[in-house]
C-alpha cells in the first residue's frame, strides 16, 4: 500500500470534517424538518443546521489560511500557486523515493524533511533554488536525487549543501528562461550591463555578472563567438575607468575591424604583427610590475584594481590557427612567445593584466597546459566536441543535453558554476552589432 504523509492525512481529515458537516447541514436544513412535521409521536428536538454549515465554513477558513502562510500568499496568489505546484512535485518525489526516516520505514505514515522555494526573481520566477532541510539520514539520498523529474518545465542545475549544512541546495531555470534578449543599441547595452556589474566587471547573460579575469573562450564558426567578444569590448570601453585593450585577430574578421575601429591600429594586430603585439603587451606587464612593486609591499593581498589603476586587455581570437601559422617559426622563437604568454597569465591578475583567448577547439596541441590552467573564467558557445568540453572544463564535465543555438552556451567561474557541472549561459543578442 502506497505511505501517506502527516500532511496528507491531515488534509483527509479536515476534508472529511467539511464533507459530514456539508451532508448533516443539507440533513437538517432540508429533511429534518419533514421528519419533524410528520413524526407525532414523539417530539423530536430542533436542530440549528446552520451550525455544521458554520464548521464547514471554518475548517475551510483554517485550510485556507494555512495554504496561504505555506504559501506565501501575501506575495500574490500566482506566486503562491507557482511555489504550491513546484514543492507538491518535490514532496511527492521525496515521498516516492522513500525519503522517511528509519524509524518511520515500517509506519503507514512518513514525516517528509522541510521544503522551501526561493525564486531569484519574486515577479517572473524563471530562476531559483529549491531547498531540502538535510538531516544525517538523508544526506546521501540527497546528494544522489535527480530533481528535474519534479520540476516540470525547469531544469536543475547544480546542487549542493548549504553552509551551515542544513539545507540541500538545488539551483532550477525555467526552460523557458532561455529566451534570448535582443539589445538593439550599444546604450542600452551598456544600461542593462550596469544594473549589475561596477568597473572591474562584466555582465554575461541576464544571471551571469563576473570580474574581470583570464578568460578561455571556444565555439566553432556560426557559435556567436564574434558577436559576444564585441559585446564584452562594447562593455569595457564603456566603463568610467579607462581600460585599455589589445586585440589580436589572425584572420582579420569581423574583431579585427571592430578593434581597428575602437581601439585603433596601434594595439591591433593581425597574424603578421601579433608577436610584436603579445612583446609590447608583456613589456606594459613588466612596466605596471615595476610600478606596483611598492605598493604591494606595503598592501598585502591588494591588487591593481585596489592602486586604482585600469585593466588591460590582451585579447587573442582565433588562438589555435594563430599558434598553428608561428609553427614555421623557429623554436626558441615559439617557446618565447609561449612563455610570456604564460608569464601573462600567471602574473597578469594581480597587476591587472588579463587575457582572453578565444578558439574554434580546444586540445593539448592548440593551448599549453599552464596558459590554459590560468583561464579561469571558461566558456564554450555553440556545440563543441567532448575533447575541447574536457580540455577546457575537466574531465569530468557534465555538458547538460541541450542543443545551443548562436550565443547559448555553458560557462564556469569559481563560486558561480564548477568545472565539472558548468551553468548555462544565454548570451543577448546585440542586433545592433550587425
Ligand atoms: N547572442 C546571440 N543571439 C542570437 N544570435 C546570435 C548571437 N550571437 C550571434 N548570433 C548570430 O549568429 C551569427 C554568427 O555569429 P558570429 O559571427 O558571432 O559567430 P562566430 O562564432 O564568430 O563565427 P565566425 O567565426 O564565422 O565569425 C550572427 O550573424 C548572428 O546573427
Amino acid at each position: 500500500m502506497k505511505k501517506k504523509t502527516y500532511r496528507m492525512q491531515r488534509g483527509i481529515f479536515s476534508f472529511s470534517i467539511i464533507i459530514i458537516s456539508l451532508i448533516f447541514w443539507l440533513f437538517f436544513n432540508k429533511y429534518y424538518p419533514l421528519f419533524v412535521e410528520r413524526i407525532t409521536i414523539i417530539q423530536l428536538p430542533t436542530v440549528e443546521s446552520n451550525i455544521f454549515l458554520a464548521l464547514a465554513g471554518s475548517v475551510t477558513c483554517c485550510l485556507l489560511i494555512c495554504w496561504g502562510i505555506r504559501n506565501k500568499c501575501w506575495k500574490g496568489l500566482s506566486f503562491a500557486i507557482s511555489y504550491y505546484s513546484i514543492t507538491k512535485r518535490v514532496r511527492r518525489q521525496i515521498k516516492d523515493a522513500r525519503f522517511e526516516d528509519e524509524r518511520e520505514f515500517d509506519n503507514r505514515l512518513v514525516r517528509l524533511p522541510k521544503i522551501k522555494i526561493v525564486f531569484d526573481d519574486n515577479r517572473i520566477r524563471t530562476t531559483g533554488k529549491v531547498l531540502i532541510q538535510n538531516s544525517i539520514n538523508f544526506d546521501k539520498k540527497l546528494e544522489d536525487m535527480r530533481i528535474d523529474a519534479a520540476l516540470k518545465g525547469f531544469v536543475s542545475e547544480r546542487q549542493y549543501l548549504s553552509q551551515d549544512r542544513n539545507w540541500y541546495v538545488y539551483e532550477f531555470y525555467s526552460i523557458g528562461a532561455q529566451k534570448q534578449l535582443e539589445i538593439k543599441s550599444a546604450k542600452t547595452l551598456i544600461e542593462w550591463s550596469n544594473k549589475t556589474s561596477d568597473d572591474y566587471a562584466l555582465r554575461l547573460d541576464e544571471r551571469a555578472t563576473v570580474p574581470f579575469h583570464h578568460m578561455g573562450l571556444v565555439g566553432q564558426t556560426g557559435s556567436g563567438k564574434s558577436f559576444f567578444i564585441q559585446m564584452l569590448v562594447e562593455q569595457v570601453l564603456s566603463k568610467n575607468v579607462n581600460h585599455e585593450l589589445f586585440i589580436i585577430d589572425p584572420k582579420r574578421t569581423d574583431v579585427y575591424q571592430m578593434a581597428k575601429c575602437t581601439i585603433g591600429s596601434d594595439r591591433t594586430a593581425d597574424k603578421t604583427n601579433s608577436i610584436n603585439l603579445i612583446k609590447q603587451f608583456h613589456d606594459r606587464m613588466k612596466k605596471r610590475q615595476n610600478e606596483l612593486q611598492e605598493y604591494f609591499k606595503s598592501n598585502r593581498n591588494k591588487t591593481y584594481k585596489d592602486a586604482g589603476l585600469p585593466a588591460l586587455f590582451m585579447l587573442i581570437d582565433e588562438f589555435g590557427a594563430l599558434r598553428e601559422s608561428w609553427k614555421t617559426l623557429a623554436k626558441k622563437e615559439r617557446d618565447k612567445v609561449d612563455s610570456i604568454l604564460s608569464d601573462v597569465a600567471f602574473m597578469g591578475r594581480q597587476l591587472g593584466c588579463i587575457l582572453w583567448v578565444a578558439t574554434q577547439q580546444m586540445n593539448a596541441q592548440t593551448m599549453p597546459t599552464a596558459i590554459r590552467e590560468q583561464l579561469v573564467l571558461k566558456i564554450a558557445l555553440g556545440d563543441s566536441d567532448e575533447q575541447t568540453y574536457r580540455t577546457l572544463f575537466s574531465s569530468g564535465v557534465d555538458v547538460p543535453p541541450v542543443l545551443f543555438v548562436a550565443g547559448q552556451g555553458i560557462y564556469s567561474y569559481p563560486g558561480l558554476a564548477g568545472t565539472d557541472k558548468p551553468r548555462l549561459l544565454t548570451v543577448p543578442y546585440c542586433s545592433f552589432l550587425n
